[in-house]
């Protein structure tokens, strides 16, 4: 078990001093006992990491020589293996076969190939002879993922818009492309995979500068698999991402953008310094809660947690504190020094759930280690709607709303994999409306219009005068031959059909 002097190596891991010998000692520890270290660290262990790394001097690092910026592309566009390539190229880790989406971390992005979370790394790169800090967040593609996306928009300057040569732009590139343009964020566009025997880059040059009048000259082709190209998204990402705009010697004020929980650690949370500079030791103020908190550990994600002591105006990095109650580290809150409130960032938009189903432990006696698995698990994913629930048949329990089916199951699987809590889940249903009358009854209910999340809650039909139920405005963007197969299908499926334009 993970007792006897099994705390030092454990440490040594989280503290980022890993090798081989201690990932393969925590691995057969593991085996032979019950899990009890968190697998997603192991997971994120595999990663052949420069022996060589020094310790990083933010000091160096003015806002003018720093670069925050994303990678958002549609799912399978070669986002992670562009991170693992800069990764390289930057000598955070060594040139190995084995770095295969080293940020994607958790044990169920490994599994199944995709990305779910956001991740943040920094790296240093110099440039013309310049050192440059430039702080990556490889983002996920799927669109059940996309308010990860948006979270990560905000503690970045601009993106890397990545596309698939043989696939070209599919729905999440319009979509991420219409975040980032909504955020008004400079973009890099790359076409990847130009070493695939069906890649037409210049196809897909053409679709970009159509649906998105992107400038060809604009456009750098690489392929992330080979490296090929990669130096120059680095020069690029210099060249054309603005420095962020922040002050040193303003006061403090920090964007909580991101959260997990570890177990010998507690919420770890990922911030980015707007103003001013947060120092180990330091006080500060969560704005939501209004709590004090004291740093215990500051650093920069390179690519696991690396101590710095220090983050500086216009640093992304990560920070431990005696956070006790994990819902201090709401996401979206702005943090500053006790006693010196900034006016706080506005916080981001909640996410809209798009399907409900039940969950209930499958032993009701582990409902409250239920209860604890979804508080530290929320943590990290904001975008779960929580509702105690309960059933007479299955006990006490949640409704939980997800943005998809895919959603729903990666946050079960977690739930087990990471917290061993097993669950039965109801088949998912999306949430309606009904309009009711009488005044008693709208009395009852808070209102003539109810939102029904499960079934079993509807009111009497007797009632009811009115059903409504979730409708999307949609856009379809395809190629015109196979427009008419479209329309038959808009047709038999959608009530109303709007227009239709025609581009050359
Ligand atoms: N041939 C070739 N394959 C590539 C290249 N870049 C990525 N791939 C492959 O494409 C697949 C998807 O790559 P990922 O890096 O996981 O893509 P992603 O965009 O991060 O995926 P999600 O985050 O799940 O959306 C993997 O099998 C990669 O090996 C490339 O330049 N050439």
């Amino acid at each position: 078990m993970l007792v006897y002097g099994s705390g030092l190596l454990c440490r040594a891991l989280l503290n980022r001093h890993v090798t081989k010998r201690c990932i393969h000692y925590l691995k057969r520890i593991v085996i032979q006992d019950k899990p009890l270290i968190c697998k997603r660290w192991l997971s994120s262990s595999y990663v052949c990491l420069n022996k060589n790394v020094a310790n990083i001097d933010l000091s160096e690092f003015p806002p003018e020589n720093i670069r925050n910026f994303s990678i958002i592309a549609h799912v399978d566009h070669g986002k992670s293996t562009l991170a693992d390539r800069m990764l390289e190229e930057t000598n955070v880790i060594s040139k190995s076969s084995n770095n295969k989406q080293v940020l994607d971390r958790l044990q169920v992005e490994k599994e199944r190939g995709i990305t779910v979370k956001a991740q943040t790394a920094s790296l240093c790169y110099t440039y013309n002879g310049t050192k440059y800090l430039l702080n990556l967040i490889d983002t996920p593609g799927h669109v059940d993922f996309n308010y990860e996306v948006s979270r990560s928009l905000a503690a970045c300057q601009g993106v890397i818009l990545l596309v698939d040569a043989n696939d070209g732009v599919q729905a999440q590139t319009v979509a991420n492309f219409f975040l980032a343009f909504d955020k008004d964020l400079p973009m890099i566009p790359v076409i990847n995979k130009i070493d695939l025997p069906g890649a037409q880059p210049d196809i897909v040059m053409k679709q970009l500068n159509k649906l998105f009048d992107i400038d060809p000259e604009q456009i750098l082709k690489i392929s992330a698999k080979f490296g090929t190209g990669v130096d120059d998204v680095l020069k690029a990402i210099v060249d054309r991402i603005p420095p962020p705009k922040a002050a040193t010697d303003k006061p403090l004020k920090c964007l909580l953008f991101d959260s997990w929980y570890t177990m010998y650690r507690g919420a770890v949370v990922n911030i980015a310094v707007l103003d001013g500079c947060m120092k180990k030791g330091d006080k500060f103020v969560t704005h939501h809660n209004k709590k004090v908190h004291e740093v215990q550990e500051i650093g920069v994600m390179h690519p696991t947690e690396l101590p710095t002591d220090v983050l500086y105006a216009g640093q992304v990095g990560y920070l431990i504190s005696n956070m006790k109650n994990i819902k201090d580290a709401m996401i979206g809150d702005t943090i500053y020094h006790h006693n010196k409130p900034v006016d706080p960032m506005p916080g981001f938009k909640p996410a809209k759930p798009m399907l409900f189903a039940g969950v209930f432990p499958s032993d009701q006696s582990q409902f409250s280690a239920l209860k604890t698995a979804m508080e530290k698990l929320t943590l990290n994913d904001s975008s779960v709607d929580i509702h105690l629930d309960s059933s007479e048949v299955l006990g006490q329990g949640y409704t939980l709303g997800f943005l998809g089916l895919l959603h729903m199951d990666v946050f079960i699987t977690r739930l087990d994999q990471e917290f061993g809590a097993s669950v039965i889940v109801t088949a998912p249903n999306v949430p309606y409306k009904v309009k009711i009358i009488g005044k008693q009854n709208i009395k009852k209910y808070g209102g003539d219009s109810v939102t029904v999340l499960n079934p079993c809650k509807l009111p009497p039909t007797s009632i009811i005068t009115e059903y409504q139920e979730p409708m999307v405005k949609g856009t379809i963007i395809s190629p015109d031959k196979y427009m008419g197969e479209i329309i038959s299908l808009i047709l038999v499926r959608v009530i109303s059909f709007r227009m239709y334009v025609y581009q050359l």
